[in-house]
C-alpha cells in the first residue's frame, strides 16, 4: 500500500463510528473563495520563523495575496502582534534569545484575539525544543502543522504529561492517530503534512491531496505552507479546519502547475510561486482536492 492509501486507511481507522454526519463542503469553491479573500484583504502576517525559511516564507505570503512581516524582537511584540491578523511561530531555528518573543508573541496573539500557527520543526530533536514547543502549545495555538514525525513526537510528549501514568499513554499510534490526540489535548487544527495532508479537529478528518513529491526537496515548504494556513486562517478564524485544509491544498497545487515547467528543485521553486501568483477560479474550484475521509 502506498503512503497515501495507508493514511486514509489509518484515518479511517481512528475515525470508525464517531462523531456527527458530515458538513457537505464544496472544497473547490471554498478554496477560491478564502484565496480570493487573502489577496483583496491582504491579512497581515506576522512571523516569527527560522533563518532558512524566511525567504520562501515571505515570497509565498506575498504570491498569495498576504503581507508578510518578519518581526521577532521581544521589544516589539507589544505594539506589533496586536496589529497583525495572524502570527505564525516557527522553531527551526530556536535559540534561548528567541523563545521568549515566540513566548510573548503567543500570548499577545490570544489577548488580542487574533490566531496564531506553530511549526514545531524537529520538535524531538532536543529536550530544550520540545518544553519550549510544549509551552507554545499551552498558549492555544489556532492550528499546529508539522511532519508525520513531529506530529508524532509532540503528541506523544503531550500524552506522556497529561497522563497519570497509565500504560495507554504509551501505545504506538500512526499520525493520523497521534494528530487527532494532539488536536483534543490541545484545542488546535493539527495538520500533518505529506503525500496526502491530513487535517483535524480531534473528531473530523479531512485529506488534502494536491501537492508533488518534488516539494520535499526544497527547504522550508513545510515552512511556507504553514505561513500559508495563518493568512487563510485570519479570513476565517472560526472555521480552521477547513481553512487549513484550503491553504495546504492551494500551495499543492501550485507546486502541481509548477512542476509541469521545473527541472528540478530549484526551477520548481521559482514556478511553485509563480503560479501560486497566478491561480485563477476555475483552475482552483476544478482542481482543488480535499474530501473528508473521517
Ligand atoms: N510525497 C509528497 N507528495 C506530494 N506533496 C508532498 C509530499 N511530501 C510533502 N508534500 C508537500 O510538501 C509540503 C511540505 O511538507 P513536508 O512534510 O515536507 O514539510 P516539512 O518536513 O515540515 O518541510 P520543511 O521543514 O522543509 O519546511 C507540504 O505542502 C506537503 O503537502
Ligand atoms: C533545514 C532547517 N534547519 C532548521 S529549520 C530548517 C528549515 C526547514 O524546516
Ligand atoms: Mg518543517
Amino acid at each position: 500500500m502506498d503512503e497515501a492509501a495507508a493514511m486514509t486507511e489509518a484515518a479511517k481507522r481512528c475515525g470508525e463510528g464517531r462523531g456527527p454526519p458530515k458538513a457537505v463542503v464544496r472544497w473547490g469553491r471554498r478554496a477560491w473563495e478564502l484565496l480570493e479573500a487573502v489577496r483583496r484583504r491582504a491579512p497581515l502576517v506576522q512571523c516569527i520563523t527560522n533563518f532558512v525559511s524566511m525567504d520562501l516564507v515571505a515570497n509565498a505570503l506575498l504570491a498569495a495575496g498576504a503581507s508578510p512581516a518578519m518581526i521577532h524582537s521581544l521589544s516589539e511584540i507589544d505594539d506589533f502582534t496586536p496589529r497583525a491578523d495572524a502570527i505564525l511561530i516557527n522553531v527551526g531555528t530556536l535559540s534561548d534569545g528567541w523563545l521568549p518573543s515566540m513566548r510573548a508573541a503567543a500570548a499577545a496573539a490570544a489577548r488580542a484575539g487574533r490566531p496564531w500557527v506553530l511549526d514545531p520543526v524537529a520538535v524531538s530533536a532536543s529536550d530544550f525544543r520540545l518544553e519550549a514547543c510544549l509551552s507554545l502549545v499551552g498558549l492555544r495555538p489556532a492550528v499546529i502543522r508539522g511532519n508525520p514525525s513531529e506530529i508524532l513526537g509532540l503528541s506523544s510528549a503531550c500524552r506522556i504529561r497529561d497522563s497519570k501514568g497509565v500504560d495507554s499513554s504509551h501505545e504506538p499510534m500512526d499520525a493520523v492517530g497521534a494528530a487527532k490526540s494532539l488536536a483534543q489535548a490541545s484545542g488546535a487544527i493539527v495538520a500533518v503534512s505529506g503525500a496526502v495532508d491530513v487535517i483535524t479537529d480531534g473528531r473530523q478528518v479531512v485529506g488534502a491531496h494536491n501537492g508533488v513529491a518534488m516539494m520535499q526537496r526544497i527547504t522550508a515548504t513545510g515552512c511556507a505552507v504553514t505561513a500559508l494556513i495563518a493568512a487563510f486562517v485570519a479570513i476565517d478564524p472560526p472555521n480552521a479546519l477547513e481553512a487549513t485544509a484550503c491553504a495546504l491544498s492551494i500551495f499543492g497545487l501550485a507546486a502541481e502547475l509548477g512542476m509541469a515547467m521545473a527541472k528540478g528543485p530549484a526551477s520548481l521553486r521559482m514556478h511553485m510561486i509563480d503560479s501560486l501568483h497566478g491561480l485563477d477560479e476555475h483552475t482552483v474550484a476544478s482542481r482543488v482536492n480535499i474530501s473528508f475521509i473521517a
